[in-house]
């Protein structure tokens, strides 16, 4: 796997050095031992898991620094992409979210085995931490990969994120009519569109791309709404 990675690795624009080859290669192990147990994953395949899951969570490499910030990754599922990008940049702190508990028990495994420093898994839905002092508008970052649509996950994100700080959310090649639907959405949370980055997965496994919007304003109070609200009722 040690050269697999290198090479994918190299195609897409990142180095990566040993020690960070080998917590990948641990993360691979535990993912596909522990993935009946928990649910974790549709994609088994060496090359896949390492392009499909391990490369694309670190896209945002490729754009900018994340060195010593604060972070949230909501609904992060097995650990996408809060786990890759905390193997590549070890500085990074923290939050791994989601809803289902047995993802977090998985995920709490992880941070125990691979020994992460500053990583807290929290089992709880994005509705309810967004309304709970001690997380609201403290990160310098949120993160989403494959939870919802963008004006549902602003709704998410916004409460989480402090003025100036950056959601980033990763998305297939097509984004042009979610991010219009999401115009609302951003304009009432205090969000702005700042860029759309378009990348291309090295072996042929396709393109996708990093939306990022800025906080401009503080969220208004009543925002998230209560659970599902946001989803059955998108701003
Ligand atoms: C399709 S999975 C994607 C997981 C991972 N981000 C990835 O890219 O592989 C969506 C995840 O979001 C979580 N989720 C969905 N809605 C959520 C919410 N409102 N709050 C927290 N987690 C949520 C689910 O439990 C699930 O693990």
């Amino acid at each position: 796997m040690e050269a697999r990675l290198k090479t994918f690795f190299a195609e897409f624009g990142l180095s990566i050095e040993r020690e960070k080859i080998q917590l990948f290669e641990r993360y691979y192990r535990l993912l596909i031992s522990e993935n009946e147990k928990y649910n974790l994953t549709a994609v088994t395949g060496e090359d896949e898991v390492i392009v499909k899951h391990f490369l694309d969570s670190t896209a945002v490499l490729l754009y900018r620094d994340l060195t010593d910030l604060n972070a949230v990754d909501i609904g992060t599922g097995a650990g996408f992409p809060g786990i890759p990008l905390k193997i590549m940049v070890p500085g990074l702190k923290l939050l791994l979210l989601d809803s289902l508990k047995k993802r977090c028990q998985f995920l709490e495994r992880v941070v125990r085995e691979l020994n992460f420093k500053n990583v807290t898994v929290v089992n709880e839905r994005a509705e309810n931490i967004g309304r709970q002092k001690p997380y609201r508008e403290i990160f310098d970052v949120t993160f989403s990969r494959a939870v919802a649509e963008v004006r549902v996950l602003l709704e998410f994100h916004a409460p989480l994120l402090r003025l100036g700080g950056e959601t980033i959310l990763f998305k297939g090649p097509g984004v042009d009519d979610e991010l219009k639907k999401a115009e609302k959405a951003a304009k009432q949370l205090g969000m702005e569109l700042k860029d759309v980055y378009y990348y291309r997965l090295p072996g042929n496994f396709g393109e996708r791309s990093l939306v990022v919007y800025k906080k401009l304003q503080t969220t208004p109070e009543n925002y998230p709404r209560r659970p599902g609200i946001p989803e059955k009722r998108p701003l």
